[in-house]
């Protein structure tokens, strides 16, 4: 156990500055060898508190593929039929999920993958019908997630690892946005840690043009954020995920980031990079 994770103790106010990084990493990360390979040998390093939360939704479109299911998404969320539900449970939960242990394990971190199933600790609810039947995809109450295990596995040194699966409580898995399951673990642990929330992808932040790098907004706010929509600048996937980063800061999340996976380090160790949402 390093020294920053001995400094835990349960007491509220002790517990609240201790810092808990919470990165989230997407499919263009894991699904690039040598991209997976630096970032988590620079995961590994961070001293402090630390979870991952992995999506991998390019290789489940492609594992499909092969099975012959079609993915097809609405809002950037995977419509998720019978079929869909069990590729995704594999994929995720297993294939994904598994081989990022395994390589953690072997850069010396110990860690433990999970679904938000496995000790309870991520129940959601199966989004109702309305004009789209979205299928097994659960929506999370940040307010109901059982953080107890994860504090646990903290004090412990034991690195939790999430794939993007909840479950709904009656026998069933449920496909979740990974970048929601991050900001609502960030949520429920604020209460216990000083949380900094790290999307990591494969650009340097949000961008003011999306085509060059050298044109990141360092900071955030809702009025920006409304005016770049608007503006066309901002589109795909970087929407849910800003708002994800704003319902983050709104229910008490100390601090979310959104930035390049190569950065990790620097945006660890207080220089940050990429976009600081506030
Ligand atoms: N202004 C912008 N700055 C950065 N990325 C943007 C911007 N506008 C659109 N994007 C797109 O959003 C994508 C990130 O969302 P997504 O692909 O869902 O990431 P991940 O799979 O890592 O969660 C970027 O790869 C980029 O194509
Ligand atoms: C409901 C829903 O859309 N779930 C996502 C979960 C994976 C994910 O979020 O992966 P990335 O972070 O790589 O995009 C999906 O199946 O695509």
């Amino acid at each position: 156990m390093s020294i920053e994770q001995k400094k835990y103790h349960s007491d509220d106010e002790q517990a609240i500055s201790q810092p808990l990084f919470i990165i989230k990493i997407g499919g263009n990360i894991i699904d690039n060898p040598v991209a997976l390979d630096a970032f988590l040998k620079d995961f590994s390093a961070i001293k402090a508190a630390k979870i991952l939360i992995h999506g991998g939704g390019k290789i489940a479109t492609k594992t499909g593929e092969r099975l012959g299911i079609v993915s097809k998404y609405i809002d950037g969320r995977r419509i998720t039929d019978d079929a869909t539900i069990d590729l995704v449970t594999m994929v995720y939960g297993g294939l994904v999920n598994k081989k990022l242990i395994a390589q953690l394990q072997a850069l010396g971190t110990n860690a433990i993958g999970l679904t938000g199933a496995d000790a309870n600790i991520i129940p959601a609810e199966k989004r109702p019908v309305k004009a789209i039947d979205y299928g097994w995809v659960g929506d999370i109450d940040p307010s109901k997630l059982n953080s107890q295990p994860l504090v646990s596995f903290i004090e412990q040194g034991i690195i939790p690892v999430f794939a993007p699966l909840t479950h709904d409580g009656k026998g069933h898995i449920l496909n979740t946005n990974a970048d929601t399951i991050a900001a609502s673990l960030a949520v429920a642990l604020s209460k216990h840690f000083r949380v900094r929330l790290i999307y990591c992808f494969e650009k340097k932040g949000v961008l003011e043009d999306v085509n060059r790098d050298d044109s990141v907004i360092r900071k955030l706010d809702k009025e920006l954020y409304t005016k770049l929509k608007d503006e066309k600048k901002l589109f795909e996937g970087i929407l849910p995920k800003i708002d994800n980063a704003f319902d983050a800061i709104r229910s008490g999340v100390q601090e979310v980031l959104i930035g390049d996976a190569k950065d990790l380090i620097k945006n660890t160790t207080n220089n940050n990079e990429g976009t600081l949402i506030y």
